[in-house]
Order: C-alpha cells, then sequence, then structure tokens
C-alpha cells in the first residue's frame, strides 16, 4: 500500500513528514522500484541502494531553486517517483513513457540527460556557474557513484570546481560496486577511506574549529590562512579530494535518513566546494539483488519472489566472448580490455581462462583505447570490447592512438545499432559513420554468428592497421534456410536481374529478406547485396549495385556521413545515373523494445515494403 507515497506530489509534500515517516516513505518507495522493475526491467540495484539518499536530497534541497545532477542516471527512479512522475513510473523504458534516465525534455527537475557516465561533476559545475553568471539562486548538488568516479571526465570536473568560491556539493555513492565489482587504484583508495573512517573524520571538527578562527585585518588574515593550510596538513591525513580543493566530509551511512539530512543542511552552508562520501549498499532491502548486485544491476523482467528471469540463451556477446577465447588459446598475443563493461560484452570467460591477458581498465573509455594502442605498439594483439555508444567517447583516441601510430588494434563494438529500452543516449547508431572517417580503418557487420568469426578472423590476421567488428544487442535475426555467408565483403540473395536492388548490412539483412518475399507477392523481384565489409566498401559491390539502376539502401545507422550517404557518393562518382533511395536514421532515438524502434524508422521489413511500393519506378 501506497499510502504516505500517495500523499507526495511534489517534493515539498516531504516536509510534512516525520523521520520515521520518511523511512516508512523509503519501504513503499522500494516496493514500488522492485515491482516497477520486475515488470520493465531496468536498473534495480543501484536505485535501491539510493532510496534514503534521495529522499534526504529532496527534503533538504528546495526543488524550486536547487539543482541535482545524476551521474550516469541509471539511479533516478526513486527522483523521479518524488518529482511527480509517481503514477506514470509504471511505464518506464517503455514506448511513450518514462525514461530510464533523467531527460530535461521530460521534467523540469532533471537538470541534465544523462545516460553516459562521469559527466555530473562538470555539467553540474557548468550549472553552477551559470547561477554565479545570472545572479538565480540555489544549490547545485552532482551525485555521482565510484564506479562513474573511475571516468577521467570526472577527475577533469574535480579539477575545474576545487577553486569555485562558492557552495559546490559532490556526493560520492560509495558502493564498492561498478557494474561487476568496482577496480583500480580509486577503488583501492576509496577502500582505504572507509576502513579508517576516525582517521578522517575528526577533520569535520578540525576543519570548524578552523574557520572559527576570528576575523582579522589582512595581514594576519594572510598570516592566519597559511597557519591554518599548515595546521591541517600537521593535524590530518588530506584526502585527494581536500587536495585538489573540495571539504571533504565522511564516510557517511547512506542508509541513515537522520543523518543525511543533517549533513546534507550543513554542506549546504559552507561556502565552497564540498565532497561528501557516503556509503550505501548496491540492491538495499531486496535480498537477491544485495546478494548479486551485478546480476540485478541492468536486469529484463523478473520474478519478485525468486529473483529469476526468462534464461538468456546465447547471444552475440556471449559467442564474441567464446570465440575470442578459441582465438586467444591458439595465440598468446591476444589481450582482451574491457571498460568496466565485463559482463556486457561477454568476456566474464576469457576473464578467468586468461586472467594475466584481460584488463578491466574501468569506465574509461579513452584510456582504453589508447591502453590497446600502448600494448599493440609493445607487439600484443589487444582486441578492444567496447559498446558503439560508449566508443564514442574514444574517438580521438582511434585516430590518434591506433590508426596514426598504424598499430594494429583490434574493437569488438558491441550494441551497434539500436539497443532498445535504455533510448537516446545509449543507441549503437553512430559507429558506422565515424569510423568511415578514419584513414585505413577496416570495418565489418555480421549478421550471424558463423559472420562474427570469420569477421574477427579477418580482422586479427588479414587486415592491416585498425579494424572494428560491430554487431547488434541480442541474437541475430531470420537467416533463409537457403542463403550462405561466403565471408567475402559482400553476399548477395535473390535473384540476378530483378527489378531492383536493396543494399543494407548487419541484421537488417534478415528485413530485407523478409521484404524481398512480401515484394514479389506484389510483382517486383528484388536482389539483396549485403555488406559484409561496410569500410572499405568493395569496389566491385558498388559496380553490381549500378547494374541494377534502381537501388534501395536501408542503414540501422545515422544517415549523416553514414555508409548509405557513402555509398551514393561511390556512385556518382562512377558515374552512376539510375534511381538511388536512401533511408537511415535522422535523428536521435528514444526508447522502446527494439522491433518498435525499427517499425518507427521504417527500417523493418514493413518499412521496407512500404518504401518500395511507394518510391519504386519501373
Ligand atoms: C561512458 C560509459 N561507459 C560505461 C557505461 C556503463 N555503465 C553504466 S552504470 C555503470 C557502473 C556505474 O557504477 P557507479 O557509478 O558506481 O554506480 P552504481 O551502479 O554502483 O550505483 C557502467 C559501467 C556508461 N553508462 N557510460
Ligand atoms: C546504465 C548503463 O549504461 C548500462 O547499465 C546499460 O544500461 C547496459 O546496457 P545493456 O543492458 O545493453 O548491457
Ligand atoms: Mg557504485
Amino acid at each position: 500500500m501506497d499510502n504516505l507515497l500517495n500523499t507526495i506530489n511534489s517534493p515539498e509534500d516531504l516536509q510534512k513528514l516525520s523521520l520515521d515517516e520518511l523511512y516508512e516513505l523509503c519501504d513503499e518507495i522500494r516496493e514500488k522500484i522492485i515491482k516497477t522493475v520486475s515488470n520493465n526491467g531496468g536498473h534495480l540495484a543501484s536505485n535501491l541502494g539510493v532510496v534514503e539518499l534521495t529522499v534526504a536530497l529532496h527534503r533538504v534541497f528546495s526543488s524550486k531553486d536547487d539543482k541535482i545532477v545524476w551521474d550516469v542516471g541509471h539511479q533516478a527512479y526513486t527522483h523521479k517517483i518524488l518529482t511527480g512522475r509517481r503514477d506514470s513510473i509504471a511505464t518506464i523504458r517503455t514506448k511513450d513513457g518514462l525514461s530510464g534516465y533523467p531527460n530535461r525534455m521530460e521534467s523540469e527537475y532533471d537538470a541534465f540527460n544523462v545516460g553516459h557516465s562521469s559527466t555530473s561533476i562538470s555539467a553540474a559545475f557548468g550549472i553552477a556557474n551559470a547561477k554565479l553568471l545570472s545572479g538565480e539562486p540555489g544549490h547545485v548538488i552532482s551525485l555521482i557513484g565510484d564506479g562513474a568516479l573511475t571516468g577521467g571526465l570526472a577527475y577533469e570536473g574535480l579539477n575545474n570546481a576545487g577553486r569555485f568560491k562558492k557552495n559546490f556539493i559532490v556526493i560520492l555513492n560509495d558502493n564498492k560496486m561498478s557494474i561487476s565489482r568496482n577496480v583500480g587504484s580509486m577503488a583501492r583508495y576509496l577502500a582505504h577511506i572507509r576502513t579508517k573512517p576516525g582517521y578522517f573524520k575528526a577533520k569535520g571538527n578540525i576543519e570548524s574549529a578552523l574557520n572559527r578562527l576570528p576575523h582579522v585585518g589582512k595581514p594576519l588574515h594572510h598570516f592566519l590562512s597559511k597557519s591554518k593550510a599548515a595546521l591541517k596538513q600537521i593535524l590530518y591525513n588530506s584526502t585527494i579530494f581536500e587536495d585538489m580543493g573540495f571539504y571533504y566530509y565522511g564516510p557517511f551511512d547512506g542508509h541513515d535518513l537522520g543523518k543525511l539530512i543533517d549533513v546534507l543542511e550543513n554542506a549546504k552552508n559552507i561556502n565552497h566546494p564540498v565532497l561528501l562520501h557516503v556509503l550505501t549498499c548496491k540492491g538495499k532491502g531486496y535480498p537477491f539483488a544485495e546478494q548479486n548486485p551485478g546480476a540485478f544491476h541492468g536486469i529484463s523482467s523478473f520474478d519478485i519472489k525468486t529473483g529469476k528471469t526468462a534464461p538468456a540463451g546465447e547471444n552475440f556477446s556471449s559467442v564474441f566472448g567464446n570465440n575470442l577465447c578459441a582465438l586467444a588459446n591458439k595465440d598468446e598475443r591476444i589481450c582482451a580490455i574491457t571498460a568496466a563493461m565485463q559482463m556486457g560484452t561477454g568476456l566474464v570467460g576469457f576473464a578467468k581462462q586468461f586472467p594475466g591477458r584481460f584488463f578491466d581498465v574501468g569506465i574509461a573509455e579513452e584510456h582504453a583505447v589508447t591502453f590497446a594502442g600502448g600494448l599493440a605498439a609493445g607487439g600484443m594483439l589487444p582486441v578492444c570490447a567496447i559498446y558503439s555508444t560508449f566508443l564514442q567517447r574514444g574517438y580521438d583516441q582511434i585516430i590518434h592512438d591506433a590508426a596514426i601510430q598504424r598499430v594494429k588494434v583490434t574493437f569488438a563494438i558491441d550494441r551497434a545499432g539500436v539497443v532498445g529500452d535504455d533510448g537516446e543516449t545509449h543507441q549503437g547508431i553512430f559507429d558506422a559513420a565515424f569510423l568511415n572517417t578514419v584513414p585505413n580503418i577496416t570495418v565489418y557487420s555480421p549478421a550471424f554468428y558463423d559472420e562474427l568469426y570469420t569477421s574477427f578472423q579477418k580482422a586479427l590476421y588479414e587486415c592491416e592497421g585498425v579494424s572494428a567488428v560491430r554487431y547488434p544487442r541480442g541474437k541475430p535475426m531470420f537467416k533463409p534456410f537457403d542463403f550462405v555467408s561466403t565471408g567475402k565483403a559482400y553476399d548477395t540473395y535473390g535473384q540476378n536481374g530483378a527489378d531492383l536492388v536493396i543494399v543494407t548490412y548487419g541484421r537488417l539483412f534478415s528485413f530485407a529478406c523478409k521484404a524481398l518475399s512480401s515484394l514479389r507477392e506484389s510483382g517486383i523481384s528484388v536482389r539483396i547485396i549485403k555488406l559484409n565489409r561496410i569500410t572499405p566498401v568493395d569496389t566491385d559491390v558498388v559496380a553490381e549495385a549500378a547494374a541494377a539502376g534502381n537501388i534501395f539502401f536501408f542503414e540501422e545507422g545515422i544517415q549523416q556521413g553514414g555508409i548509405g550517404e557513402h555509398f551514393s557518393f561511390l556512385l556518382a562518382q562512377s558515374g552512376y545515373r539510375g534511381e538511388f533511395r536512401l533511408r537511415a536514421i535522422t535523428n536521435f532515438v528514444p526508447h522502446a523494445t527494439m522491433l518498435q524502434s525499427l517499425s518507427s524508422l521504417g527500417l523493418d521489413d514493413k518499412g521496407m515494403v512500404n518504401m518500395i511500393l511507394t518510391e519504386y519506378k519501373k
């Protein structure tokens, strides 16, 4: 029963509740989140961990003037529930429903759109400066996880914000977990702080004592400030955050509401950047998630009583992981790199089998790529497995630290194409276009498991320089029984001399095959050209498509600068004067299931058929 929750229509309503009632409210929120995620899927464990913290934030800060900036944003369900979206939370991550992440277009309470990690300090600091410049009142708070703190951008933010002369609050939500266990020296450092709370705790008291030093004339003030800094050094070990200009307070129990409210009230009154170190339990309140937070980080719908999901079976990621193990067994130079996505990219088996050649570098895609460049320069064969959307972070490194070096780095680009319910921030729709700009790169786009294996063989042993194999989230789509992948740069399907040619790549090939059958019933014959290697496009394939005189190109990727546009350029260069129609993606794609999105984009078989029936000219 949502007795209390039903009385909360905006964060202001929290003021009416006693501490005991606030705890009761947290229970109701937890129940709602568990129920919602068990239906829709979503990020359960991270959300359960920050219920008290979010309630405390909305209790202390004004929803009118103050801004909370979430990092990654996968943990903002309580925030959504408290900010007028209680009744629509059931629609989260579904088509036309709430986004799984904060979104400025969805609510005025969402200060910044997010989905990628480590942006919150920079964004919040930008907002704080805008407030200062425009004279707007209000506090700005960044809430960042210990995993997100492994991303370099977070340090760029800290570095910049540390010298701010006003209140600016960073809350570090430390649950020892990224998706998997958090890794790296910062994780070790936070563990050190956690195990010696008293060591750092004294500081708060010292600080306030020092701050109570009387106000004095300029020279004496200067002397006292210097002495204060020296005294601080002598009295306690400062944390890295203090060395970067923040006042550090903590660690605090992130499930103790009373304490959190107190700490936040105090932090609000400090005219300086403040870092509050809060300890939480990922998955708090749902035993299955507490015991296995990795499995309940991002989860599909599940049974609340047993904590079980439908069996996932094999998918592109798991097959990639197995393929890579097989290849690494034969070749000791092969190394695997992940940027905190060991499970998602299918590398758990590789990590166990080849611990010495497995590198989880944290949420640090830029570093992952440059690190791969270094490994390659040292004679290894690095395979950098990164989701398409997160590889956007590594564009400069692909050019500067791999391609220009003329080293052999292979990218395993997972989640290429439309990903479904994560929505706009996570769609893998840009990689084909941005990789196509890199000189001498080779990019494969397999549609089936056998092609995935062949593509990696080629990338690792036939290509020079940088290469990439990109494949979608989940499983392959329909494969006609009479289609055989040859392993060549392109394959064809359907009759020679057909009325028109469909050119496509990746899983859209399956939809094209279905479209071919439907169009046959309408008296239109189709031949399909399936590009296996999308960069560089094979010269023969351009001539083969041109011969048809009527070309429809379908692309599950951004149109601007994409493969389709490039293909049309190659056709024009070859003197082609026939028909060319291109359908690709021209805007950000909102959350929905993958099939719903492809349908809305006109990229499923029905969309292809409709376009051809409308635009085909004999
Ligand atoms: C640039 C980028 N890389 C990878 C991810 C995938 N990812 C989402 S959440 C997450 C772990 C975040 O850990 P933390 O910040 O500690 O939050 P927690 O889930 O523990 O609450 C990762 C790796 C991402 N969102 N953005
Ligand atoms: C929040 C985030 O960025 C990841 O948890 C992402 O949602 C994972 O997506 P997959 O479910 O495709 O692995
Ligand atoms: Mg964490």
